[in-house]
This record gives structure tokens, sequence and C-alpha cells, in this order.
């Protein structure tokens, strides 16, 4: 991270005086109160900061984070043969709350993080139980639409005897509720947040002006793809204008990274790390590329890291890169650098592997310990 020398000044007068306004901290840089805002975005941007009102990183410091994007009733059924297409197969369904936006606040909230979920139901009683659930969990759900007229998204999964993906759909029109002029009424939500996660089941416009909004108030933006043709989204957004609009961060996996810089890529090292650097150029300061079971590829301004998966006895894989994300957060939350952060990322998707459930109900920061201390040698 490199700063210039009115940075650096700015943040020095910040360290000194943290609660200081806009424009004592113009007079005293001698300089506007729009100049101190442009300096404080950059400064946010790079990381040097955590957010509006000043607030510095510091250990063990508790943070609000704001989760903008789907939320779905997962179906998952499971044939207990071999799988016929074409025909009725027996097997076993099992009904859990799912959707990226509010798997990733779920898991947040089970990690002891104050967590603001920002998304859409129905007004139908799908919706109702996902936010009786969400909210049980502890996450804010107040900020949640209910969209009249529409119905609750639903993400249907077929899993064959051995628990691979088959086929899924995922239902969910109700996401265009989120509009530009839904997300700026609720724009005071993200004010001061630590950070915004931002998934790909938003449409091309609620994205861009989440990702604008969020620049004005100097809040940093994780993005995580949730699929190849949603991941697409962010790079049209970008298209228009990549130095305001870039995100903080972006977590996809192989595929998704092929679609955010539109060509494929092999699943290898290299090739990956120019993937990486590309987006760094885009203005994306951390990239981190999930590769199932060979682990992850974790790319800052400070050097770039491969990560191993975690050995797990695998139930279903749904969810897991959402669980990986959440505690990758809280731990940066926590005061930890990113490459701990992912380390703690990796546990806990391999806890959420074990779960039949989209979001483990074991994840805590002590199973997330635990899992750390029993994976190393
Ligand atoms: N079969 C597996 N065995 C063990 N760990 C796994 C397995 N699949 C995924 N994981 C763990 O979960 C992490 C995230 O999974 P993956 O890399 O497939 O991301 P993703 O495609 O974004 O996930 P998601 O299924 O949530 O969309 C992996 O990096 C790994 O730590
Ligand atoms: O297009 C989408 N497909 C799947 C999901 C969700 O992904 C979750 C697993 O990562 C799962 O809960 C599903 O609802 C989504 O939000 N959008």
């Amino acid at each position: 991270m490199t700063l210039t020398e009115t940075e650096t000044a700015l943040l020095n007068l910040i360290r000194d005086a943290p609660l200081a306004s806009p424009a004592e901290l113009a007079r005293r840089l001698g300089t506007s109160r729009a100049a101190v805002n442009v300096h404080v975005s950059a400064l946010v941007r790079k990381g040097a900061l955590l957010g509006r009102g000043y607030v510095l990183p510091a250990e063990g410091q508790s943070q609000r984070l704001v989760v903008v994007g789907g939320m779905n009733m997962d179906v998952k059924a499971q044939t207990t043969a071999q799988a016929i297409a074409g025909t009725s197969n027996p097997g076993v369904t099992l009904q859990a709350p799912g959707g990226v936006a509010r798997n990733v606040a779920e898991n947040l909230a089970r990690l002891g993080i104050a967590v603001s979920l920002i998304s859409v139901v129905g007004r139908d009683d799908l919706g109702d139980r996902l936010l009786r659930d969400t909210a049980a969990a502890g996450v804010d759900v107040r900020h949640v639409l209910r969209a009249e007229g529409l119905a609750t998204g639903t993400y249907t999964a077929v899993l064959g005897k051995d628990r691979e993906l088959l086929v899924a759909v995922a239902s969910m029109d109700v996401t265009e509720a989120l509009t530009p002029a839904a997300l700026q009424e609720r724009r005071n939500v993200l004010r001061g947040a630590a950070w915004v996660v931002a998934d790909g089941n938003l449409s091309r416009p609620a994205l861009a002006h989440l990702l604008a909004l969020s620049a004005e108030l100097g809040v940093r933006v994780v993005f995580e793809p949730v699929s190849s043709p949603k991941a697409a989204r962010l790079r049209e957004v970008m298209a228009v204008d990549n130095k305001r609009l870039a995100p903080f961060a972006v977590t996809p996996n192989v595929l998704e990274l092929g679609a955010l810089l539109d060509r494929e890529f092999p699943d290898e090292p290299q090739a990956l790390l120019r993937g990486a650097s590309e987006l760094h150029a885009l203005g994306v300061s951390l990239v981190w590329i999930r590769r199932g079971t060979l682990g992850s590829l974790l790319s800052t301004s400070e050097g770039v890291h491969e990560l191993p998966a975690l050995p797990a006895s695998v139930r279903d894989v749904t969810g897991a890169g959402d669980a990986m994300l959440a505690a990758f957060l809280a731990a940066l939350a926590a005061g930890h650098a990113p490459l701990d952060a992912a380390r703690q990322g990796h546990a806990a998707a391999a806890i959420t592997v074990e779960s039949e459930h989209t979001v483990s109900p074991l994840l805590s920061p002590s199973t997330i310990q635990d899992r750390l201390q029993n994976a190393t040698p």
C-alpha cells in the first residue's frame, strides 16, 4: 500500500484526532473539505482506514458489516441410488435457508460480528420463514425489502448419490425489486460499515449504484460473484468507470474469474495470478481465487499466497464459499492479516462442507480455532 504525501499527512492527523470533523481536518491540512473527502476515500480504498468516521483498524475492535444481495430457500434433493435422467428417482430432500448474501450474513453473525442484511423476499410464507430463521441466527433483517406480488427466491439443487451436484435451478426474479432507489433509501445502513459485501445476485443497475454509494461513503466493498453468468455483471459495471466503481476485493472461483475478465483460465497458479494482476490493474486491491479441493490463491499488494483446503468428510459443498468469505471478513475485522484471515476462511469452509445445511449450525470462533489446530501437522 503506497500513500501519497497528503494522504500520509491526513492519516497522521486522523491518528491524533480520530473524531475531528472533515472541516477541522481540512483546516489543519490547509485544504478544502471536498479534498479531505477525496483523500479519505483513497485511504479507505487502500486499506489504511476502515471507513467513514475515520475509524482506524485496531486489535479486537468491534465492527459492523453490511451484506447486500440474494436470499433464498434452498431445496436440496439427493438421489439414494445412481441418478437416471428423464425419470423420477427415489431420494431425500432437505430445505435450508440460503442465498449467498444471506448465508454470508448468517455466518458472520455466528462468528459474533454485528451484521445487517439488505435483501428482498416476497410477501409469502417462505419469506416469513427466511426472515424469522435469519433473525434468530443474529442477523439484523430490518432492512430486508418485502416485494409485493413476487415470490420469495428458491434454489433447488439435485445431488447424486455421492452428493455431487447434478443440476440446480435458481429462481430469483424477486431480486430485481432491490432497485437502485431501494438501496438509496437504505444508504444510512451502509454509512460507517467496516465492509459492504455485495453478491452477484444484484442486478447490474443495483450493483453499479451500490458501488458508487459505497465509494461516496468511503466504505470498502467485497464482491462475491455467486456464479459465472452473474460475475459478468461486475465486468460490465466496471467497464463504465473502473476507477470509481472497482470493489476493494473480489472472491471468484476459477470459472468466475474467467467471467470477470471475459476469457477462460486453466486452473494453474501462474495463469490465475496473471488474472489477479489484471484485476489489480483495474483497481481491485485484493483478489482471492477459490480452487475447490485445491485450496485458494490470495493476491494483495503485500504479495501472493497459495493456501491449501483443509481435509474434510464432505456431506454437501453448498455454501462453503459463503462461509469462507464470512470467516475471512470476521478475522480481518478482528485485526488479523489477510493471510491468517484466509486460513480461517478455509477452516470455516471445511466445517461447512461437513454439514447438510447451507450454513453449518456448528460454525463458531472456537470450532474454527479447533479445526486450524487439528490441521497443523
Ligand atoms: N470437496 C471438498 N472437500 C474439501 N473442501 C472443499 C471441497 N469443496 C470445497 N471445499 C472448501 O470450500 C472452499 C470453497 O469452495 P470452492 O473453492 O468450490 O468455492 P465456490 O465455488 O465459491 O463455492 P460454493 O460451492 O460455495 O459456490 C474451498 O476452497 C475448500 O476450502
Ligand atoms: O444464482 C444463485 N444461485 C445460488 C445461490 C445460492 O448459493 C448458495 C450457496 O453458495 C445457496 O444457498 C444458493 O441459494 C444464489 O444466491 N444465487
